[in-house]
């Protein structure tokens, strides 16, 4: 059973693919309730109240993924999620238009006055002159972030007549010219827009990027929009510029504390605020529940996450192409560290031929958690091998060449441990499957899945038909029986693939016959 914990306020309709498993216990309580069994949930779905941190983490040791339903992902702690092998997923599209919708509304109501008439008229005024507005056509808008929400905003703000700055480091000038914007550096924006609204999201950099500094060189009269994160604008500042006259209003949907209590900024009348209702949409709502809720399923039904922060994006026909190779990569890596006992100390994967065309990263993490996995009492996948292997002080190299050994794909692994070094080749042949195709120095072709027996022996007649005879004495079967030698009568290898595992007591039979070098248990 997979106990996956809705800690938020999370469209219920959307969690439809979750509730819908016959496997899963969905939980929705808050995750400080007492009655959460916090060391049993896998998933964690939320938007942006709990706040997902190390500490949690620690008390959630069965957590595999946390999916947030929205897209701003600083609520989580994704550093530690990774180091962790959690998986971190958001919704990144499904509240775009919603939010950038909400920004355009709190511009129309900001430059119009609208809270305030709205509320003078219930108070029974009729104070005409008192909320005189200012129209958008013809002004200089300023977006800082031109993201999926930035660009939308973009749109909507050139068919009111307006003529858009932005500010974005990674916008190209070709797409900027596609948009019938001008793209300019922070200070461009800064000096010649009207309006200048914020939407990047809240990291480091961006943190208070709007400061008395940066407030200092735009224009008199300008009006402000934070409808991203709160702390883009620093509140401090804004509350001094307004006080002095410089920013004519500005429109918060987003705080640096959330909810803000007692906020110095809340006494301008120029300043109107929402409760962070940027993505507070029926269809919003619906869309970011429905997206996190599957991504949640088809981690749970092995397949690909599309939306991970901290794997690599993949469409679905990516990963169609990927997922042959991920498999062979893992079953690679698991096989390695089954035979290897000593000491690593470096790791280093050669892709040819055709799988070099594909994300070879997210193989060679994949390969690394097949080491890990067996190795460490800990959770290691693709999200945090390399972070382990890193810890553990193995060096991973990745190559491509072009010898294919005459295959049509290969990945060649070499691990350099405390003793000797190992090496292994494995290949995909479509309609066939993946094939191990050589092993420390021998040729042979098998098929990497179920109970293997890694024989490494002399080649002398009998010795096959000894280890056939335990088996046999003890019912167990053998499926197939690859075998490899350099010269006749010298080393040799064989691989014998068993309907069922043998237990130590029979490994060591094998292991004390004539001419057996040594066994390897393999359970793939
Ligand atoms: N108020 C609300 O309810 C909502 C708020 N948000 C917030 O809006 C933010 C933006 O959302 P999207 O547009 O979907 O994200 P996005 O990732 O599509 O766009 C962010 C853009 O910011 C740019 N950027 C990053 N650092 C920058 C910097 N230092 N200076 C200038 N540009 C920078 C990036 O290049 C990117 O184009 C989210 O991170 C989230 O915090 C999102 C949805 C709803
Ligand atoms: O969950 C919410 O309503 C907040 C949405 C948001 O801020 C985001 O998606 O980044």
């Amino acid at each position: 059973m997979h106990y996956i914990l809705v800690s938020d306020a999370i469209s219920e309709e959307g969690l439809a693919p979750l509730l819908e498993m016959e496997d899963a216990e969905i939980i929705q309580k808050r995750v400080d309730d007492p009655e959460v069994p916090l060391d049993k949930i896998e998933a964690l779905l939320v938007r942006s109240a709990t706040k997902v941190d190390e500490e949690l983490m620690e008390k959630m040791p069965s957590l595999k993924i946390i999916a947030r339903a929205g897209v701003g992902v600083d609520n989580i702690d994704v550093q530690a999620a990774t180091k962790r092998g959690i998986i971190v997923v958001n919704a990144p599209d499904g509240n775009t238009i919603s939010a950038a919708e909400h920004t355009f509304a709190m511009m129309a109501s900001l430059m119009r006055n609208i809270p305030q008439a709205h509320q003078s008229v219930k108070n029974l005024e009729w104070k005409r002159n008192a909320f005189v507005g200012t129209e958008l056509y013809g002004k200089t808008l300023g977006i800082i972030g031109l993201g999926r929400i930035g660009s939308e905003i973009a749109k909507r703000a050139k068919a009111f007549g307006m003529s858009v700055h932005v500010f974005d480091p990674f916008l190209t000038k070709e797409r900027a010219q596609q948009m019938g914007i001008i793209s300019g550096s922070l200070d461009d924006v800064l000096m010649n827009a009207d309006i200048i609204t914020v939407h990047t999201p809240l990291t480091p950099k961006t943190k208070g990027l709007l400061n008395e500094q940066t407030l200092s060189k735009t224009k008199k009269g300008v009006f402000l929009l934070n409808c991203a994160r709160g702390g883009i604008i620093d509140e401090k500042a804004l509350a001094k510029f307004i006080a002095n006259g410089h920013v004519a209003g500005a429109a918060l949907d987003v705080f640096e504390t959330e909810p803000p209590g007692e906020n110095p900024l809340f006494k301008f009348d120029n300043v109107i605020v929402t409760p962070h209702l940027g993505a507070s949409t029926k269809e919003a709502q619906l869309n970011v529940a429905t997206q996190v809720a599957k991504e949640v399923k088809m981690y749970f039904e092995d397949k690909p996450v599309l939306n991970s922060i901290n794997l690599p994006a993949m469409s679905k026909d990516i990963y169609e192409k990927i997922r042959p190779f991920h498999h062979l990569a893992k079953q690679i890596g698991s096989m390695l560290s089954q035979c290897v006992k000593e000491g690593v100390n470096e790791i280093s994967v050669t892709y040819s031929g055709s799988v070099v065309d594909l994300e070879t990263t997210y193989l060679t993490k994949a390969l690394l958690s097949g080491f890990f996995k067996n190795r460490i009492d800990a959770n290691v996948n693709e999200v945090n091998a390399m972070l382990t292997a890193k810890e553990r002080g193995v060096t991973v190299g990745e190559k491509i060449s072009s010898n294919t050994f005459g295959y049509s794909n290969c990945i060649s692994v070499m691990i350099k441990g405390d003793i000797r070094n190992y090496s292994i080749r494995g290949t995909f042949i479509e309609n066939y499957g993946p094939r191990i195709v050589y092993i420390n120095d021998f040729n042979i072709d098998f098929f990497p899945d179920g109970n293997l027996l890694y024989i490494q022996h002399i080649d002398r007649p009998g010795v096959i038909g000894r280890v056939g005879k335990i088996l046999g004495d003890h019912h167990i079967n053998i499926a197939t029986m690859q075998v490899g030698r350099k010269e006749v009568g010298g080393e040799a290898i064989m691989i014998l693939s068993c309907d069922k595992p043998l237990d130590d007591e029979k490994v060591k039979l094998l292991q004390e016959l004539d001419d057996i070098v040594s066994i390897n248990q393999i359970i793939l």
